[in-house]
């Protein structure tokens, strides 16, 4: 190969078609694991610019790039929620419900990039040679894969608004404005990261998290965008099984780097705990005191299955207002709503080291009671912020009532999601009549494995999961199944990562447990 065009970062965007030919097929392909690889070393985290490139020979033919799919977890935060934007620690830990974005690279003639967001009943494209990549190359405005962005560029932002403004014109204007979010975000992403020389792409999106719930659907899909972009431009190396954990660690971090760019496009100013749970599933506790800095995240890998009832009032709430209210409070009455977030803080510390301590038992009511108060006050304190509902509080009065646990909204309030910690040992039939009564009231319960895997790569995307096909070494997602899977369960029927390490075969996770 010769005279590659290399992009701003060092990447050409034609070795997409290209490396995808050494990936294995139906287990049948040269390379042993289907896997990219990268020659990029960095240690302790710290993330440094990669030698240029090595110029090679152009190929003659240019085969297409298989298709492939990502998936990334929602979450629920235990503890700290509001208090993490303002600097203090949370807990939050990844829940098996997943978002699953499959992306297909078109022929060489199509030069058009298209997102597929059913969910959300989007479906846009636009010419990728009309995009203002002259704005985002620009010396000055240039970012590489490798790069902390903690701030949006307000003349970037300004450059995609044409392209975004006329999207969804027929749409109810509440609606228009998440599309024109989640069209802006993925831009600045697409433009941040990509070069002109990029494939024609499609990405479909669907998600089985309830949107705007409190779950962290957004962060989910910042994650599945930013970890697909990354991997068509060759930046991330594996996820393979056996890669070294410190390797996984740094491809993780990269990935987090830009979904957080994503996230701050739809919330403003995020504090970046849903994406790093997202990113890295499982538990963390998860602080940013400076925002120019990368936050202190330390995994929880022990987190305990704490049995949790997941509730959500059906009332939409918007993160970024929930957020702006708390901040107009804080500048009000600075002093008084600066002692509720250390309150905060001081909940979530001490929880954590309830959770860790060597008698703590996850099946043992004395232990639960324990969390469960730290839950109630937590959640008082949130109330004092303005920001529950009287739909949540609804939940916790039947809790309650019932005598089944402790309880806290979940995420930024406002509507959204509740989790109720349950004491151990409650009779069924007590629980059967809360399940009747949030039913009869319009409430939906989920049940959700706390301590999932985090981000999830299977390339090319095919699955051997005892349904047809698999016989001829594997099923292969087409669009048109995935499009047409019925609800959360024809979704994850056909695609579905389930528990520790994905069920399915194909699947493959960064790895960073020690
Ligand atoms: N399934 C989905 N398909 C497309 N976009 C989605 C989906 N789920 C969430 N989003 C995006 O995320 C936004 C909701 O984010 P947010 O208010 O933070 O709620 P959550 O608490 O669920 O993260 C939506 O407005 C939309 O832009
Ligand atoms: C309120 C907050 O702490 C969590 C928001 O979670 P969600 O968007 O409701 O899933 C905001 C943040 O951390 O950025």
């Amino acid at each position: 190969m010769t005279n590659r065009s290399l992009n701003g970062n060092g990447i050409d965007a034609h070795a997409l078609h290209e490396d995808f030919e050494h990936v294995h097929i139906n287990g049948k392909g040269a390379n042993s694991n289907g896997h990219i690889s990268s020659s990029e070393g960095s240690t302790n985290g710290t993330e440094t610019k990669p030698p240029p490139q090595r110029r090679m020979d152009r190929k003659k033919s240019s085969p297409m790039a298989p298709t492939f799919m990502v998936s990334a977890p929602g979450k629920v935060i235990v503890f700290g929620e509001h208090a993490v934007v303002h600097g203090k620690a949370a807990i939050a830990a990844a829940i098996s419900l997943r978002s699953y974005l499959l992306v297909t690279t078109l022929s060489k003639s199509k030069r058009t990039v298209t997102l597929k967001f059913p969910d959300i009943d989007l479906d846009h494209t636009w010419n990728i040679d009309e995009l203002p990549w002259s704005t985002f190359q620009h010396p000055s405005k240039k970012k590489y894969y490798y790069d902390l962005v903690t701030t949006l560029d307000e003349e970037l932002v300004a450059a995609i608004q044409p392209l975004v403004g006329n999207i969804s014109p027929d749409k109810p204007a509440e609606l228009r404005k998440v599309h024109q979010n989640s069209a802006g975000s993925f831009l600045y992403m697409f433009l941040s990261l990509g070069s002109q020389s990029f494939p024609g792409c499609q990405y479909t999106l669907r998600s089985t998290i309830p949107i705007g719930a409190g779950l962290g659907s957004s962060a989910t899909i910042a994650v599945c965008m930013a970890a697909a972009l990354l991997l068509q431009l060759r930046t991330l190396s594996g996820p393979h099984p056996d890669q070294p954990s410190e390797e996984a660690r740094i491809q993780l971090e990269r990935i987090n780097r830009w979904a957080y760019v994503y996230e701050m496009f739809i919330h403003g100013n995020p504090s970046g705990v849903d994406n790093t749970v997202a990113t890295q599933g499982k538990a963390v506790l998860f602080q940013r005191t400076d925002y120019n800095l990368p936050p202190i995240v330390r995994p929880l890998w022990d987190f305990p299955e704490l049995p949790l009832l997941l509730v959500d009032t059906k009332t939409a709430k918007s993160t970024k207002h929930e957020v702006a209210k708390v901040a107009k409070l804080m500048k009000t009455h600075p002093k008084l709503v600066g002692s509720i977030l250390d309150a905060i803080d001081k909940v979530t510390q001490s929880s954590s080291d309830i959770i860790h301590a060597d008698d703590f038992d996850h099946e043992e009511e004395e232990s639960l009671r324990k969390v469960g108060e730290l839950m109630n006050i937590n959640h008082g304190l949130l109330v004092s912020l303005g920001v529950s509902h009287p739909r949540l509080e609804r939940v916790r009065e039947l809790v309650d009532h019932e005598g089944i646990g402790w309880t806290k909204l979940t995420g930024a309030g406002g509507g959204g999601c509740s989790i109720s910690l349950m004491r151990p040992g409650v009779p069924q039939e007590k629980l059967k009549r809360l399940q009747d009564q949030l039913e009869k009231e319009g409430y939906q319960e989920f049940r959700a494995t706390l301590g999932g895997d985090g981000v999830g790569v299977l390339m090319p995307a095919v699955l051997r999961n005892g349904m047809d096909g698999d016989e001829e070494g594997g099923m292969e997602i087409h669009l048109d199944n995935f499009l047409k899977a019925e609800g959360n369960e024809g979704v994850e029927r056909l695609v579905g990562v389930f528990g520790d390490g994905g069920e399915r075969e194909g699947w493959n996770f960064w790895r960073v447990e020690s």
